[in-house]
């Protein structure tokens, strides 16, 4: 299976996802002075109904917040997309050090670590389905930066001592995703990917220009989870990030002048 390590990381996805070396593989390095600003991107809508917050996971790549999505309760519109999408996970990438771990990079800066919000086109049944199509997906991207410490994280980070090995969950409820954004939703746009196997083509990435808040102690927090399950040798989750892609002639748009 596939994994962050020399002998199963990124440069060794190719041989069993193909698609990795497609022309419009995710993250990217976002050039501001290259990307264009579109006046015909509307706002990003979001709407998110803490009930809908469910549990959380260790699923050995990285521990993801997930959500009910069977009705329209938390939902992403406006912005590059068209149609209504529904909020189904959201989860981080992160570094074993505060000088990497983002997946997207801002001429050529990396982040700490990086959130990614995840929604499904409700043109489609599910999830399962929507991630095999050109418009399935819409990942909002949050970079987060060393600083004063986050009090939003804190109950994320305190449900991870009940999810240190892989395969762990526990209940999370009564929770609002927009409370880890930041104030402005200035954000570049473009064409994507899964950043991690199985690397689908589906992705319209919406990257914020602005970084919230996280200090180096709540990252050491990040990085007390394991890849491993119970009773393997432990392998602590730090670096469970993609590098930056070939743009191969995709063009970024800035919400923002
Ligand atoms: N990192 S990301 O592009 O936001 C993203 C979003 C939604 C799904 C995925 N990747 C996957 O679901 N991969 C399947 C297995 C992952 C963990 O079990 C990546
Ligand atoms: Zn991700």
């Amino acid at each position: 299976a596939w994994g962050y390590g020399t002998q199963d990381g990124p440069e060794t996805w190719a041989e069993s996802f193909p698609v990795a070396n497609g022309p419009r593989q995710s993250p990217i390095d976002i050039v501001p002075t290259q990307a264009q600003h579109d006046p015909s991107l509307k706002h990003l809508k979001l709407k998110y109904d803490p009930a809908t917050a469910k549990g959380i996971l260790n699923n050995g790549h990285s521990f993801q917040v997930d959500f009910t999505d069977d009705d329209n309760s938390s939902t992403l519109a406006g912005g590059p997309v068209t149609g209504i999408y529904r909020l189904r996970q959201f989860h981080f990438h992160w570094g074993s050090s505060d000088d990497k771990g983002s997946e997207h990079t801002v001429a050529g800066t990396k982040f700490p670590c990086e959130l990614h919000l995840v929604h499904w086109n409700t043109k489609y049944p599910n999830f399962g389905e929507a991630a095999s199509k050109p418009d399935g997906l819409a990942v909002v991207g949050v970079f987060l930066k060393i600083g004063s410490a986050n009090p939003r994280l804190q109950k994320v980070l305190d449900a991870l001592d009940d999810i240190r090995s892989k395969g762990r969950q526990t209940t999370f409820s009564n929770f609002d995703p927009k409370t880890l954004l930041p104030a402005a939703l200035d954000f570049w746009t473009y064409e994507g990917s899964l950043t991690t196997p199985p690397l689908l083509e589906s992705v319209t990435w919406i990257v914020l220009k602005d970084p919230v808040s996280v200090s180096p102690a709540q990252m050491a927090k990040f990085r007390s989870l394991l890849f491993t399950s119970e009773g393997e040798a432990p392998s602590c989750m730090v670096d469970n990030f993609r590098p930056p892609q070939p743009l191969k002639g995709r063009k970024v748009r800035a919400s923002f002048k």
